[in-house]
């Protein structure tokens, strides 16, 4: 029917039966005068109230869906959240009349593996599969060869959930401008990115549309965008309520010497953190630091369910050289082609490399600037840092000699002594315990002057515990008494 001007617009809603309209959309003057015999409103758990009560005034009968262990309406004012905005209609109602409700429970989207964590960390094992074709459903791969270890559990199909920990790697996030960011997390999830791609069965290689990332911070879906520089979708998980995906990669990206931090950010909601998990088909992997992420309570539960796959597993061979890179081509019935194992291994090795060049400090990093594998950096890290060199093995007793304690506490003191006798016991220049004692006496200064003297008296050698426990005692007598309380 083709429609000229409003009149014809009002006359063909008129004739219609059902209207879809966004809850916002309703106040359209086109719709003024409409009445409805029933209104149906869905994601009405994550609407607040007054935007709701909207498109109800239109209807005599209404039906609410929605789920309210998934994210709830987002109201930025604190003052307007702290007086109850962020409750829905839906929550509001489904609490004072909860014989109203009507709790579906049948869910056609996660497979049984991916269901049953929300299932028992959540919805108290009330969900089930719809089919047993949902239930059983499992993301297929090929099967590559000259890859990690723990990239083939990544990529086995009988594993619909994976925990990739990255605890053994110097993934620490970085904080930029009040934005949150983990480099090498990004680099991780690019890499499992592209494997997936690389060994999937049904989909040509361009194709990325059954991988999805989510990841809860904005600053962070840029970063991985960076990293993967392909066309799959990356958002943050507010934005991927409605969505989902085969197969869902889960950045965390917190990891910090100070978890306790983490539980106050975003991954501190637990409804957040149930819209993460329930968003994938067939696979859920999700990276993360299980030591950061264990501080925030459902979390840890999360964690405790599996167990978690820990990343740095067999890559030992890049760097010392027993997994060599493969030829970069293949010759067969006389055509060349590229060679995948290639491809994989350099890719693994920059993974490598860049951790490697994370968790060096920044003046250091202009020695390996010139490095293109792991292997590379390493060696130029071994030769100029731990190499028995006479010139090392004389700095490090030069820096002995000038040990003093100064304004350090007695712990830290004998520990920079005790650092600088293991770097020399490395480079095989071993100190005996009296030699290191001595060390640590030549350095206390005047205050120490009695109990230096009764040390050096004795008969006995005395070993480096006993004479930390003396030192402690004497540092602490050396402490000015405070004034009693009156
Ligand atoms: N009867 C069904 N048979 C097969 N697949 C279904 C059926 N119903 C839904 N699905 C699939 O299940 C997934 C989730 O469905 P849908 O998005 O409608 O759920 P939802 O509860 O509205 O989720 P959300 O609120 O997160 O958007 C989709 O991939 C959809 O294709």
């Amino acid at each position: 029917m083709d429609m000229n001007g409003i009149e014809d617009i009002k006359l063909r809603l008129d004739q219609i039966k059902v209207v879809a309209v966004t809850c916002l959309g309703i106040t359209s003057p086109l719709l003024a005068n409409k009445r409805f015999d029933a209104c149906i409103m869905d994601e009405a758990g994550q609407t607040t109230l007054p935007v709701s009560l909207g498109p109800l005034m239109f209807a005599s009968v209404f039906v609410l869906v929605g789920d309210h262990y998934q994210l709830p309406p987002l109201v930025q004012s604190t003052e307007a959240q702290k007086n109850g905005m962020g409750a829905s209609l839906f929550c509001r109602l489904s609490e004072a009349h909860p014989q109203a409700i009507s709790a579906l429970q049948s869910q056609y989207r996660m497979s049984a593996g991916i269901m049953e964590l929300s299932n028992s960390l959540i919805y108290d094992n009330r969900l089930r599969c719809g089919s047993t074709e949902v239930e059983n459903a499992k993301l297929k791969c090929r099967t590559l060869k000259s890859v990690s270890p723990w990239l083939k559990e990544v990529l086995n199909p009988y594993r619909p959930v994976i925990f990739i920990n990255t605890d053994m790697l110097p993934a620490l996030e970085a904080k930029e401008n009040k934005t949150v960011n983990n480099p090498i997390e990004a680099h991780i999830i690019a890499e499992v990115c592209f494997l997936h791609r690389f060994a999937s069965t049904n989909s040509s290689w361009h194709v990325w549309e059954d991988i999805g990332i989510i990841t809860p911070y904005n600053s962070r879906a840029n970063l991985i965008c960076r990293a993967v520089s392909t066309s799959v979708e990356i958002h943050t998980i507010d934005k991927y309520q409605g969505r989902d995906k085969d197969c869902i990669l889960v950045s965390f990206v917190r990891s910090s010497e100070n978890p306790r931090n983490c539980v106050s950010s975003l991954l501190g909601d637990w409804h957040r953190i149930n819209v993460a998990l329930t968003h994938a088909k067939k696979k859920l992997i999700m990276v993360g630091s299980c030591k950061t992420l264990s501080k925030v309570p459902l979390l840890k539960l999360l964690i405790e369910k599996f167990q978690t796959l820990f990343i740095g597993y067999d890559l030992l061979g890049y760097i010392d050289g027993s997994k060599p890179c493969p030829l970069a081509t293949l010759t067969q019935a006389n055509t060349i082609r590229p060679n995948p194992s290639y491809i994989l291994w350099t890719r693994q090795d920059q993974l490598i490399l860049n951790a490697v060049i994370g968790s060096i400090s920044p003046t250091i990093i202009s020695f390996i600037a010139q490095a293109t594998t792991s292997r590379q950096a390493w060696k130029i890290l071994a030769n100029t840092y731990a190499k028995p060199s006479r010139g090392r093995i004389k700095q490090i007793k030069n820096q002995l000699k000038n040990s003093t304690k100064g304004s350090l506490g007695i712990t830290e003191f004998m520990q920079t002594i005790k650092t600088r006798a293991d770097d020399l016991a490395l480079l095989g220049a071993l100190m005996d315990e009296e030699e290191i004692t001595d060390k640590i006496l030549d350095g206390l200064g005047d205050d120490y002057k009695e109990l230096v003297r009764t040390v050096q008296a004795r008969d006995t050698s005395i070993t480096f515990e006993e004479l930390h426990e003396k030192l402690l005692n004497f540092e602490a007598s050396l402490q000015p008494i405070p004034p009693k309380p009156h």
